[in-house]
Parts: C-alpha cells; sequence; structure tokens
C-alpha cells in the first residue's frame, strides 16, 4: 500500500491511512504503512509535548527567546510564538516524534523522516539573486545552473517564508559553522520549522561549543527554511511551487515548497562555490581521505558516482565526504558531518557508513517495517535517493579536525552508463581539466527530481548545479594547484562494464576498492600503460585484485564493432558538450582555453566507425603519453 503524501496545509504534510499491517517478525520489510494517528491521540500526544516544552524546564541553550530581541529579529521581522536554539538531538528527537508525521525511531536509534513530496534537490528551482556588486563574476547564460531573479522577488519570497514561520507554534534556529580552515571559518544560522530539518544541520555544520555558542553573535548567512511551505507560483522568475533562492547581497537564502534537507546543505555548498573562489581558495565536490603518510586523495564526482562510499575507508581516516577547499596550507572540509546515499547499504561492503547509523542520525525517505522499524535499505518504494545523515565523528577512523595536507592524489569518479571507459585511467593535466570540466557521469535514479534512470549526463566540475563562477575559473585553479604541488589525477569508472547500462553490469565495489587501494599503495605509479583509442588515456595493464581483462573495456564487450561506436560516440558527446564553454577564453584567456581542448577525446566520424568498426578506432590510437 503506497504511502500517500502531498504538502496540503502549511503546518503539516497529509498521509492518506493506509492499512496497518500486523506485526511482521520477517526481515523482509512488508511495504511501510503508517497508522494514522487518530485526531485526538494526536491532540492529546501534542498538548503533552507543548506542556514539556511550554515549561521552563527546556535548556537554557536551548531557549531561543532571546532571538527575539537581537538585530537579526527585528531585521528579519521574525517573531514566532516559540523559538528552540540549538536543541540537542534528544529533544528534536521528541519534537519530530511528537509534530512530524511519519516520524520513528529506527531499530538502530536513527531518525527516520519523510521529506515530503521532494525527495531530491530541484535544480530547476533554483534562483541566485542579481545584483551590480556581484553578478560581473558569477556564470549567467543557457549552460549556467544559475536562473536569475531580481532582488525584489527574493524579498517577496523572503517575506513569504518568515510570513509562514511567524504563524507556527514553534520554529527551530541552529547556530553553526561551515569551514574547518579557522582562517575560513564563517557562521551560519538555519530558522526551520522542522525538526527534523534542525536535527539535519546540526549534524552536517560543524557543531559550536557551548562557549562559542554563548558568544555566537550575527551570522555571516541565514538560511529561511519554510519548505514546509508552497511558494507562489505566479511569482516572477518562478515556474514553480518551488523556489529555492540565494542572495549574496543579503547574504541570506529562502526555502519554499520543498522539505528535501540536502537543499540546505547544497545552498551552503553553492555560497562556498563564491567565497572561497573569490578569496583564491578552491571550493570542490569532493570526497577526501588522508593515508598514514599525510597523502591525501580528492574524490571528486557528482551525486551518486562514489564519493561518500570510496572516501570511506578502513586504511584512510575520513576528511569529508562531500564538500572540500584546496587552499594555500591544503585541504579543509566545508562540512560537520557526513550525508551518504543508502540505498542498497550493506554491512559487509560499507561497515563504516552502516554503524555510523545510530541515534543522532537522520534517515530520510527510508523504508522500513512499521513494527520492528528494521531498515529495509534495497527499498526504492518512497524514492532510489534514500539518504543518511550523520556527524561524521559517526565514521569511526574521521579524522578530527577536518583539514589534511595538499592532495596527492585527485581521482575524478565517472559512472559511466555507456560501459566503454576503463575502470581507471592515469590523466595528464589536460585531460583532468578536461574531464573535470566535462563532469561526464550518470544521474543515478532519485537524487534530483524526474531522474528515473541512470542517464548519461554531463555535469561540469563534477556538480555543475553547485557552481557559481564559469567551470574554467575551477578547472584551472585545480591545474595551477596540482603543477605546484605535483598532484597525480586519475578517472575511475564506478559504472558499468562489460556492456552498457542494461547489458553490463556495474563494476563490483570491491573491485573499484583495489583500483583505489593500487592509486594509494604507488602501485600504479609503477605499472605499464597502454594509450586507448578516441580519448588516448593511459590505462594499466594490470591492478592487483582486478581481473586483468575489464581493465581494458573492449575486452569484455561481446561486440567489438558495438564498443567501437558507442566509444567514438561518446567522443562525440564529450565534444558537443564543450560547445557549452565556448566563452571559457573570456575568463581564463585564449591560450588556457585552447590548452584545455588539448586533453579532448578525438572521435572519427561516426560513419566511418560504422563502416569500419573496432578496426577504425585501433587504426587511430592515440600515442601513448609519456608519464
Ligand atoms: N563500484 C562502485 N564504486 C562506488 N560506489 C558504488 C559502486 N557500485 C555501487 N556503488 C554504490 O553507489 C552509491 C554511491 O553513493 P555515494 O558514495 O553516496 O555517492 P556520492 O557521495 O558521490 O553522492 C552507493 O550506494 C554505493 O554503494
Ligand atoms: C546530496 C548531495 O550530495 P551527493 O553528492 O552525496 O549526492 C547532492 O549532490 O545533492
Ligand atoms: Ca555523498
Ligand atoms: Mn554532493
Amino acid at each position: 500500500m503506497m504511502l500517500q503524501r502531498s504538502i496540503r496545509s502549511p503546518t503539516h504534510f497529509k498521509f492518506t491511512p493506509a492499512r496497518c499491517t500486523s506485526a511482521s517478525n520477517s526481515i523482509r520489510c512488508k511495504p511501510r504503512s503508517l497508522r494514522e494517528p487518530s485526531l485526538a491521540s494526536l491532540k492529546v500526544h501534542r498538548t503533552a509535548a507543548m506542556l514539556r516544552y511550554a515549561s521552563d524546564n527546556m535548556p537554557a541553550c536551548a531557549d531561543g527567546k532571546f532571538l527575539m530581541d537581537s538585530h537579526f529579529a527585528k531585521e528579519s521581522g521574525l517573531a514566532p510564538r516559540q523559538v528552540f536554539r540549538n536543541l540537542p538531538p534528544s529533544q528534536l528527537y521528541e519534537l519530530a516524534l511528537a509534530f512530524e508525521p511519519g516520524t520513528h525511531i529506527t531499530s538502530t536509534g536513527a531518525l527516520a523522516t519523510l521529506s515530503g513530496e521532494k525527495m531530491g534537490r530541484s535544480p530547476k528551482d533554483k534562483r541566485i539573486v542579481r545584483d551590480p556588486e556581484t553578478e560581473k563574476d558569477l556564470w549567467w547564460g543557457p549552460y549556467s545552473p544559475n536562473y536569475v531573479m531580481d532582488d525584489r522577488t527574493f524579498l517577496t519570497n523572503r517575506e513569504r517564508a518568515i510570513d509562514y514561520l511567524n504563524t507556527l507554534d514553534r520554529i527551530f534556529v541552529v547556530d553553526a559553522f561551515v569551514n574547518w580552515d579557522p582562517a575560513s571559518r564563517l557562521k551560519i544560522r538555519v530558522v526551520t520549522s522542522r525538526a527534523y530539518h534542525a536535527l539535519f544541520m546540526h549534524n552536517m555544520l560543524i557543531r559550536p561549543t557551548p562557549e562559542e555558542l554563548e558568544s555566537f553573535g550575527e551570522p555571516d548567512f541565514v538560511i529561511y527554511n519554510a519548505g514546509a511551505f508552497p511558494a507562489n507560483k505566479y511569482t516572477n522568475f518562478m515556474t514553480s511551487q518551488t523556489s529555492i533562492d540565494l542572495s549574496l547581497k543579503h547574504k541570506e537564502m529562502v526555502i519554499l515548497g520543498t522539505m528535501y534537507a540536502g537543499e540546505m546543505k547544497k545552498g551552503v555548498f553553492t555560497l562556498m562555490h563564491y567565497l572561497m573562489p573569490m578569496q583564491g581558495k578552491l571550493s570542490l565536490h569532493s570526497g577526501c581521505n588522508v593515508g598514514a603518510a599525510g597523502d591525501v586523495t580528492l574524490f571528486f564526482g557528482l551525486s551518486g558516482t562514489g564519493k561518500t562510499t570510496l572516501s570511506a575507508d578502513p586504511k584512510r581516516p575520513l576528511i569529508g565526504d562531500d564538500e572540500h577547499v584546496w587552499c594555500d596550507t591544503g585541504v579543509f572540509n566545508i562540512e560537520g558531518g557526513c550525508y551518504a546515499k543508502c540505498i542498497g547499504l550493506k554491512r559487509e561492503t560499507e561497515p563504516e557508513i552502516w554503524n555510523a547509523i545510530r541515534f543522532g542520525t537522520v534517515l530520510e525517505n527510508v523504508d522500513y517495517d512499521p513494527a520492528t522499524r528494521l531498515v529495509d535499505y534495497d527499498s526504492q518504494r518512497l524514492t532510489e535517493n534514500t539518504r543518511a545523515s550523520y556527524p561524521i565523528e559517526y565514521i569511526s577512523n574521521a579524522h578530527i579536525p577536518c583539514v589534511g595536507g595538499h592532495p596527492k592524489n585527485v581521482i575524478l569518479l565517472a559512472c559511466d552508463a555507456f560501459g566503454v571507459l576503463p575502470p581507471v585511467s592515469r590523466l595528464t593535466l589536460e585531460q583532468a581539466m578536461y574531464h573535470f570540466i566535462s563532469g561526464y557521469t550518470a544521474k543515478v535514479a532519485g537524487t534530483e527530481v524526474g531522474v528515473k534512470e541512470p542517464t548519461a549526463t554531463f555535469s561540469a566540475c563534477f556538480g555543475s548545479a553547485f557552481l557559481m563562477l564559469h567551470p574554467y575559473k575551477y578547472a584551472t585553479m585545480l591545474a595551477d594547484k596540482m603543477s605546484h604541488h605535483g598532484t597525480r589525477a586519475w578517472l575511475v569508472n564506478t559504472g558499468w562494464t562489460g556492456g552498457k547500462y542494461g547489458v553490463g553490469k556495474r563494476i563490483s565495489l570491491q573491485h573499484t576498492r583495489a583500483i583505489i587501494d593500487a592509486i594509494h599503495s604507488g602501485e600504479l605509479e609503477r605499472a605499464a600503460y597502454v594509450s586507448t583509442p578516441i580519448f588516448g588515456l593511459q590505462v594499466p595493464a594490470q591492478v592487483t585484485g582486478v581481473p586483468a581483462e575489464i581493465l581494458s573495456p573492449e575486452k569484455v564487450w561481446s561486440k567489438k564493432n558495438e564498443f567501437a561506436s558507442t566509444l567514438n560516440h561518446l567522443g562525440h558527446m564529450f565534444v558537443n558538450n564543450f560547445q557549452c564553454f565556448s566563452d571559457g577564453d573570456a575568463f581564463v584567456g585564449v591560450d588556457m582555453a585552447a590548452r584545455i581542448l588539448t586533453g579532448g577525446p578525438s572521435p572519427l566520424p561516426e560513419e566511418v566507425v560504422a563502416k569500419t568498426g573496432f578496426g577504425a578506432i585501433t587504426a587511430a590510437l592515440a600515442p601513448t603519453i609519456p608519464a
């Protein structure tokens, strides 16, 4: 029985009563059905909770009344009945369970929540406010992720959000930090209607000490999350009831019409993608870990390619799973927590993430047995984009503080839905820039609204949805840092092998981990390489723990000619995609723009390959590029 959900009245999302299943002891979860709490029981439940929270036994730190006298409240017009500030997880649990239907505690103590209708990001509803101060630095235009909004419309939406928040019995405020590098630290204030959002951002930001909270003062940036309330779709510059708006001038973000918690996390990242490069620091959509010898690795990748999975490595302490900055002293994590995809999660293959799912962790849109509360990580009934958000210290070998030296290796993760890219290849600096700007991967189902199955896609810098500047800016900063610090670049295909999606199979996590281990052990520095056709990638002849035949994809395709035309076609897709950046020379100069292009593929005319097949592409084999 599907759980019907929609955002109806402002403060509640309505569930259509579903049939209750009897308690089931089987591990396999029956479809999650929730007893519609009777109004009377809910009322009693609520009254008790309100009494408990109305009384003055609330911890002082949690009482946000002082905020109402602050400059912040006067400036914003925020004046709700009750403000809970930086509540500890236990109290957020209690309030979420009391007032947010569909919230439960799972068998391992995590808080299972529902984000409502939206269970992934809504990139088409994201708006960047154009202002004279910053607009010349930003990347606009048909290929940019930045849809414009004017200041007045931003203020209109902010007013709507605050009006909504002021109607509520209670709101939640989280004051915390981003950026582990003390010189780059910023104060973030989150204002939201849901306890689950407060717990999520408690997990994802850098948590202040009681003293830091006491002396927090005015924030550097504020997020007004009124996502439980729809935007007015007739508002200027908008196309739906969802709007995620960021104003650099006001240093604020407004969220309407979506309760997906990832919008807050990625809003902060988008802000860093402007502020950090403007200070000469390179913000990157990447995971990061560090070896015993202090060798740092960055894992770049679009959502779902493996940053969180591969950066969680028992042999290499975790610096972070998603968002980092490379500055003059090394790298630092922007966040204080992790946001892992948990579809198909297994204790055997991802023990670190499995063990992080405990009290204090937020599980978003997962399915579980209503009787045993055992989570069914294989279930996609609600969404494929099931998520777990936890403080980074829940990863047993987290490296705290989350900072490291200059990266020795950067690994570009491509989830190749065509199955023609090698599982691992070594890149030149030009190839690293080209593939970084291409950001080729397959958007796996669910991460963004509307993506239903792996779709070959290009996402600049492996996260175009968050870019504020032209991709060439980030790529040239990356190349400059890599050449300055002797960093090696690798392309790792965490996607398909032996055929395209639907024919081949996704490369096993075990083989990918063996490849990553070989990079870290130095084995691949000593390996013999062969050059691949069309893309001219350097592929190692062997890797410990990986079947040699899969290293050159054509060897595991049953039809060589089909492989040739697919590879050549992908080459054309890369070249066509690069048309989007033809304005890049305005940002990095003509010479550098030309140099970047030399890192790309050289596809042949499609009719030639159709006629002569595999022979055509091997005859045109690119020369082996010196290491
Ligand atoms: N060979 C592989 N390498 C990396 N991840 C894989 C592989 N095969 C399957 N996966 C799955 O892909 C997903 C990657 O998700 P995640 O690491 O959270 O991506 P990201 O952090 O880049 O968004 C995980 O569910 C992981 O189990
Ligand atoms: C939540 C996100 O991070 P990830 O890269 O882990 O998917 C996202 O990109 O929306
Ligand atoms: Ca991730
Ligand atoms: Mn991400």
